[in-house]
């Protein structure tokens, strides 16, 4: 009976979140991005850039001019979307590089591939992901979703953090985007079982995930403006959005999902409205530690702003990745 409970709870939790976001929808219009200035010869990574609002936020970046890279997983998918987006925005500079966010191995050697480029980086969009996958592990035994969303991201980051520097100065941040959901408003985060083992709930894992990556992002920025870096990490929120992100729905609710997606969800365009904007809007310019949503700072979850527990977690995470400094 107990078992059952903790399995249900999860579910429960993200449908309430979803619903919520569906009633918010339901209410207000999407966000509509103002003109941004152009970014041209600046240098952006989107991950998972090549399809969903991945590739909505690498064509808008495109089409202000800077230097695209897109990081995906599926070779064949990547080129298409750059093929595309040079054709649309005239950008000739969008490529794509080979990561898989689901091995370490794999986040280490596209790090060293894009240094050896000499090229500087002034915007990292943190926005691959995965949902509701059954139990199943990454390369290196992590659960998919911590280990692909999160851990990923986190190691992504950090190695990438010093070329993020340098390519700053003060009133020109670079900047850190990172895509959480609304499902982090139900996530838990427990630091004694982060891969699920106890009780597993892909639910559960995609929540943690998304939670994870908001304790992250504010403590990220606490480390940064305590070392007056010149870089700003952001976190977004992009609401409920119809993308191939569903795909792992049960039958029923992919049934049940078709109908109200055509009427409640955002286009992929609008719900990558807000990431770009923290991405290359003049207002957030020096601004970091911020939840957006719908184009606007929000309250996260209340447990997001523990700082206890961002040290917690950022230091986990580092002994997990094999990164020295916690
Ligand atoms: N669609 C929504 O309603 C919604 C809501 C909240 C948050 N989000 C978040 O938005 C982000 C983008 O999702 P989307 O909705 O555009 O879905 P999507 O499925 O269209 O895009 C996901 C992207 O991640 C990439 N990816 C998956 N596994 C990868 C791996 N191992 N290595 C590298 N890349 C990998 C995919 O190739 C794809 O490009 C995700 O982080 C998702 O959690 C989506």
């Amino acid at each position: 009976m107990w078992r059952l409970f903790a399995l249900l709870l999860p579910v429960i939790r993200l449908y309430l979140a979803g619903l919520k976001v569906l009633l918010y929808q339901l209410l207000h219009s999407a966000f509509t991005l103002p003109v941004l200035p152009s970014k041209s010869g600046r240098v952006a990574i989107v991950t998972g850039g090549a399809r969903g609002m991945g590739y909505e936020t690498s064509r808008h970046l495109a089409s202000l001019g800077m230097h695209v890279v897109i990081a995906g997983n599926e070779e064949d998918e990547g080129l298409v979307a750059v093929k595309k987006i040079q054709e649309q925005t005239g950008q000739r500079k969008v490529e794509f590089m080979y990561l898989d966010l689901a091995s370490l191995k794999s986040v280490r050697q596209f790090v060293l591939r894009f240094k050896a480029r000499g090229l500087p980086l002034h915007v990292l969009v943190n926005n691959a992901g995965v949902m509701l996958v059954p139990e199943r592990k990454t390369e290196d035994g992590f659960e998919l979703h911590f280990g692909l969303n999160y851990l990923g991201h986190f190691l992504l980051t950090n190695l990438l953090l010093d070329t993020l520097r340098s390519s700053g100065r003060s009133g020109q941040c670079s900047r850190i985007v990172t895509i959480s959901s609304a499902t982090h408003y139900g996530g838990r985060l427990n630091l004694d079982d982060l891969q699920g083992r106890s009780c597993y709930s892909s639910h559960g894992a995609y929540a943690q995930s998304k939670l994870a990556l908001v304790l992250f992002t504010y403590h990220l920025q606490d480390r940064l403006c305590a070392q007056g870096d010149p870089v700003t990490a952001n976190a977004v929120d992009p609401g409920m959005v119809d993308t191939d992100l569903y795909e792992n729905l049960c039958s029923p609710a992919q049934l049940a999902k078709r109908p109200v997606a055509k009427l409640l969800f955002r286009t992929p365009a609008e719900g990558a409205s807000t990431a770009i904007y923290a991405a290359a809007a003049s207002e957030l310019e020096g601004v970091g530690g911020l939840y957006l949503y719908n184009g606007r700072k929000t309250e996260s979850s209340v447990t997001s702003y523990d700082e206890q527990l961002q040290g917690r977690l950022w230091k986990q995470s580092c002994a997990l990745v094999g990164l020295q400094k916690a």
